[in-house]
């Protein structure tokens, strides 16, 4: 996936500067960030409706178009696709898997090497659905 979308944020640099009139991500570079960032909420929205209502192929087309306008926003906001990967692999060392980390943590930059830093256990409580203990 990660090759599709770097495939894609190459084509999106690269109609950044062709005509607005013909090219739809010339005309979102034209019209700003904050449009960019209306299209992907919508999409995210068309994302979400679809796959509540059990629409598989459209949560499927949905999310090619969020994927598109997501990343047109980083091209705009000067994020790499590979920043994104970089971070995911930073939480993935942390805690096994991509996940945010916990609010309550210390600053990462006190942390020692993500290599190095404890991983939270997971313990599966009796009876009840396994959840991660801080
Ligand atoms: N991958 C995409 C891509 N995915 C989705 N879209 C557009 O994003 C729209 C998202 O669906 P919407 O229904 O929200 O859009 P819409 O309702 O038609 O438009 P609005 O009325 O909402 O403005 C689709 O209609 C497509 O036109 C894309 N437009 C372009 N690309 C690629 O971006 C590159 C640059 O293409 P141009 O923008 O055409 O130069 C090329 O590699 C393209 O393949």
């Amino acid at each position: 996936m990660s090759d599709s979308l770097e495939r894609l944020y190459l084509a999106v640099l690269a109609a950044r500067d062709l005509d607005p009139a013909t090219s739809r991500t010339a005309r979102l570079f034209q019209r700003g960030p904050s449009k960019m960032a209306k299209k992907l909420a919508e999409e995210a929205i068309e994302v979400v409706i679809d796959a509540v209502n059990g629409d598989t192929d459209a949560v499927i087309r949905e999310s090619a178009d969020l994927l598109y306008n997501l990343t047109v926003l980083w091209a705009s906001a000067g994020v790499r696709p590979e920043d994104v990967w970089r971070e995911m692999t930073r939480r993935e060392d942390m805690l096994g898997i991509a996940e945010k980390l916990p609010k309550s943590s210390m600053k990462l930059s006190k942390v020692a090497s993500p290599r190095v830093a404890a991983r939270r256990p997971i313990v599966a409580l009796e009876g009840r659905a396994a959840r991660k203990r801080h």
